[in-house]
């Protein structure tokens, strides 16, 4: 039997073959909150709204006080620290997320910043291009290995691991990790320890961050943290800005306690303009681009499309995030 048509909001756009399947089976309203052309109308689908699916759009506790009906949100993310977790568990609204669908390629991304800082790429990449590349390039530009190095991964769940898998398989690196508990993850065996956070910077030739932002993550790395690190350190930062204290992360980019910093990721998004980060010498900064290929992406909107329409016929979705958790 066909389920009832159900108010959907989508606040991100969709590729058309996935707004194609949700309108066959519901009625749509496309309003992106950040477009400020169409504010107006997110704001007028809210008290209508069963269903809202999309992606990077705070869906706070007063968002959601204007949305009565709601019964399912669906991000095309992994990471959940836009939606009111709390409020969501409490009114018994489900939140679907993208696990896995972008596991390997943000771990691509995390690894090629890895690479980028150590071997200098996007600077030496400029010389040429800015026609510096006059005579053989000496000391003061070379890079440092990647291979054999120690990586510290600071978090260790689906991303962590599939960066260690590059880093301990593909690079002979020696992987220390940082979790709650002990990883089952039998292809890193003899490759991976757990250890302390303290630990792990201290004996870190790069660090990486893969935590998701939590109450409990929030500011988790800061000068205390930055000032354990190994001096010459590479920090690498493919999360959620906010676990990291910029002004921190400065501090030890000039005092040269790091030796360079890659980030995927921001405390604000897009990186304003003035922001120190932008122009820093030692830091490679990327437009939090670590799912952005066209196949995780097609991909991130697929699943989180399915688990819209399971949500919506009744079905239990495939991908849920249990918002009764404090954290992932
Ligand atoms: N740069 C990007 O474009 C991009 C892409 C995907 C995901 N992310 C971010 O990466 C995060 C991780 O994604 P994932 O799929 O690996 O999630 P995951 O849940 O598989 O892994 C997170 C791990 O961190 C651990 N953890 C949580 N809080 C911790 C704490 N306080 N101390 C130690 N460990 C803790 C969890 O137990 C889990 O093992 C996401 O939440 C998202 O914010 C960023
Ligand atoms: O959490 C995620 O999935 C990424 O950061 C993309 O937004």
């Amino acid at each position: 039997m066909p389920t009832q048509r159900k108010q959907v909001l989508v606040f991100r756009e969709l590729p058309p073959a996935q707004l194609d399947r949700i309108a066959r089976a519901h009625d749509v309203t496309v309003a992106d909150p950040r477009q400020p052309g169409q504010r107006a109308a997110f704001d007028a689908a809210l008290p209508t709204a069963q269903g809202m699916i999309g992606a990077s759009f705070p869906i706070d506790e007063a968002v959601l006080a204007r949305a009565p009906q709601l019964s399912v949100v669906s991000s095309i993310s992994v990471g959940v620290d836009n939606y009111a977790l709390a409020e969501m568990h409490r009114r018994g609204i489900l939140l679907c997320h993208t696990p896995g669908v972008l596991t390997e390629t943000t771990a691509d991304t995390i690894f090629a910043l890895v690479m980028a800082t150590s071997r200098r790429l996007v600077e030496l990449a400029n010389l040429v291009r800015d026609g510096g590349w006059t005579r053989n390039i000496g000391e003061d530009l070379f890079g440092s290995d990647v291979h054999g190095k120690t990586i510290g991964i600071v978090g260790f769940g689906r991303i962590g691991q599939a960066v260690a898998r590059r880093a301990a398989l593909g690079f002979g690196m020696p992987v220390l990790y940082h979790a709650r508990r002990p990883a089952e993850a039998p292809e890193l065996d003899g490759h991976a320890r757990q250890a302390s956070l303290e630990q792990l910077l201290a004996e870190s030739d790069i660090v990486v961050v893969t935590l998701p932002l939590s109450d409990a993550t929030r500011g988790l790395m800061g000068a205390r943290e930055f000032g354990l690190m190994k001096p010459g350190a590479i920090f690498i930062n493919g999360a959620r800005g906010a676990i990291v204290q910029e002004a921190a992360l400065l501090d030890a980019l000039d005092r040269g306690t790091l030796k360079a910093a890659g980030l995927d990721v921001f405390a604000t998004e897009p990186l304003p303009f003035d922001s120190p980060l932008r122009t820093h010498p030692r830091v490679t900064a990327l437009p939090h681009i670590g799912s952005a290929t066209h196949e995780t992406r097609q991909a991130m909107a697929a699943l989180a499309t399915t688990s819209l329409l399971q949500a919506l016929a009744g079905e239990r979705p495939a991908a849920v995030y249990d918002t009764g958790s404090a954290s992932a």
